[in-house]
């Protein structure tokens, strides 16, 4: 099939990757243009594992070009809507420019018959506005919200778990559609919801809402954990047993951030206020202030590892992604940490394996050296804020041996106490004994 994706950011250049290598033929459209110079010279212009290699047998084969020209849709019967949605300035809304603006740009080159498919997220009655314009344009409008994690996105891309589409009461030729374009993933006999506009639309932010809470009440049981000296890592382990809650999303710490979940639930308590049932979300503004709070209970072990001034105590950050596996440093819970450690007066020297070039754009200011080696040398304490595979296995006694101090706070809950305490050290995480 001919596609077009528009908005080649983390979602959009993973997935027409991903459609080029599910054999269709296909153009992505970004007006950024030195991104679509990357990607159509087969290089992926963030991390994202797996993307270099779609990208450059894609382009390769002849399947996947990149443009800046909005007309090179025309040609293509399915045309994707991946731009971005963020948080509006100023407000907890989603601010939908990027939505508009993309929509009036592409609808100038559809065809009678061309499918328009909605898929980054946007709040409810958001599609059946658009799908008005569409209509008038002469195609047909779905809404098929995407699932994808950063970190597996290829994988999430090519292998959902499910596929939402969002359509109009009937439209059987939609999902014909739909299914030619997931036919892998159909034949694989992935679940398939169809819907309408308005669920798909509230399907994808509930399922976010969700993934928050379960972060936010696991952090929130971290601070009576602490306050009772049980531990956080065998509670969720043994809640988690229980197949009605599930283990995946109870890792506590420093949070979730992200350019997802913290816009996502924002966006839906300003829409339900819109909606007038805000009161019915009033609890995911909890989910949000528990979830910032844990941010300032790392700031507040350091400080207090301290000795309740940071003032010229030198502290090594180990990790500024939002989540490893990805050098996306939105809403990161990690640089946010090293930016107010700097604040408070810490000599702060941050290292990522990937996320330093996209920390530095957002804080200029901070101290990035490259290695773990160079941040702690001479540090007082060392902070691990996102659980790279290679911060994991850190070897304390290795460690010891370039650090001045003996702390480590463990903002992700994911080193091993004892043997971090038996090599000498001060062993601090959250709701860890
Ligand atoms: N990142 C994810 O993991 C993920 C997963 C599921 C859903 N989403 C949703 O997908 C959407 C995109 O998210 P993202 O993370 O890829 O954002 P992003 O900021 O990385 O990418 C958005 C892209 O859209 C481009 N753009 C803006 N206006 C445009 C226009 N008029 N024409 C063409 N391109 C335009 C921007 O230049 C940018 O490259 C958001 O709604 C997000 O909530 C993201
Ligand atoms: O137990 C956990 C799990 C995650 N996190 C944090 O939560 C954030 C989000 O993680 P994750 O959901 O894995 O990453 P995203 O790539 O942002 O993916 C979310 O947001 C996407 C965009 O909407 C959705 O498509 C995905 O389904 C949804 O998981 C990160 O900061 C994680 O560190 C925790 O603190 N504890």
């Amino acid at each position: 099939m001919k596609i077009s994706v528009i908005g080649c950011g983390y979602l959009g250049a993973v997935h027409a990757a991903c459609m080029a290598e599910l054999g269709h033929d296909v153009v992505g459209i970004d007006v950024d243009a030195a991104k679509i110079a990357s990607l159509a010279a087969g290089a992926a212009p963030f991390f994202e594992p797996g993307l270099p290699e779609l990208l450059s047998s894609g382009v390769a084969s002849g399947r996947l070009r990149f443009s800046t020209d909005i007309a090179e849709a025309r040609g293509a019967t399915v045309h994707f809507v991946a731009v971005g949605t963020p948080q509006k300035p100023g407000s907890d809304a989603a601010d939908l420019r990027f939505v508009d603006a993309s929509f009036e740009a592409l609808l100038e080159h559809v065809g009678p018959g061309d499918l328009v498919v909605g898929k980054s997220t946007v709040p409810v009655g958001t599609a059946s506005r658009l799908a008005e314009t569409v209509e008038a344009a002469g195609a047909t409008l779905a809404w098929n919200p995407e699932f994808l994690r950063e970190g597996f996105a290829v994988q999430d891309t090519i292998s959902p778990d499910r596929l939402v589409y969002g359509v109009r009461d009937g439209d059987d030729t939609s999902v014909a559609t739909l299914d030619a374009v997931y036919a892998s993933a159909i034949a694989a006999e992935t679940p398939r919801l169809v819907t309408d506009y308005a669920t798909a639309e509230l399907v994808k932010v509930a399922a976010n809402a969700f993934l928050a809470t379960k972060i936010s009440f696991i952090n929130a049981m971290s601070v009576v954990a602490d306050a009772t000296g049980a531990n956080i890592t065998q509670l969720a382990d043994a809640i988690g047993h229980d197949a009605r809650i599930g283990r995946r999303f109870l890792n506590a710490g420093v949070g979730f951030g992200g350019g997802c979940l913290p816009k996502d639930i924002r966006g839906f308590m300003a829409r339900a206020d819109e909606l007038g049932v805000g009161e019915s979300l009033a609890f995911l503004k909890n989910v949000d202030a528990i979830n910032l709070a844990q941010r300032e209970r790392v700031v507040q072990l350091a400080v207090e590892a301290a000795g309740g001034d940071l003032t010229g105590t030198r502290v090594a950050i180990l990790g500024l992604a939002f989540k490893p596996d990805s050098d996306d440093v939105r809403d990161s819970p990690a640089l946010d940490v090293a930016a107010r450690l700097v604040s408070l007066g810490a000599i702060v020297k941050a290292t990522d394996p990937e996320a330093i070039e996209t920390s530095r754009r957002v804080h200029p200011d901070l101290d990035y050296v490259a290695t773990v080696d160079e941040a702690a040398a001479e540090a007082d304490i060392v902070v691990l804020l996102t659980e790279w595979k290679q911060y994991r296995e850190l070897d304390p006694a290795e460690l010891a041996s370039i650090t001045s101090g003996r702390t480590i706070i463990d903002g992700r809950n994911v080193l091993d106490s004892s043997r971090w305490r038996g090599a000498g050290w001060e062993y601090r995480g959250l709701g860890r004994p």
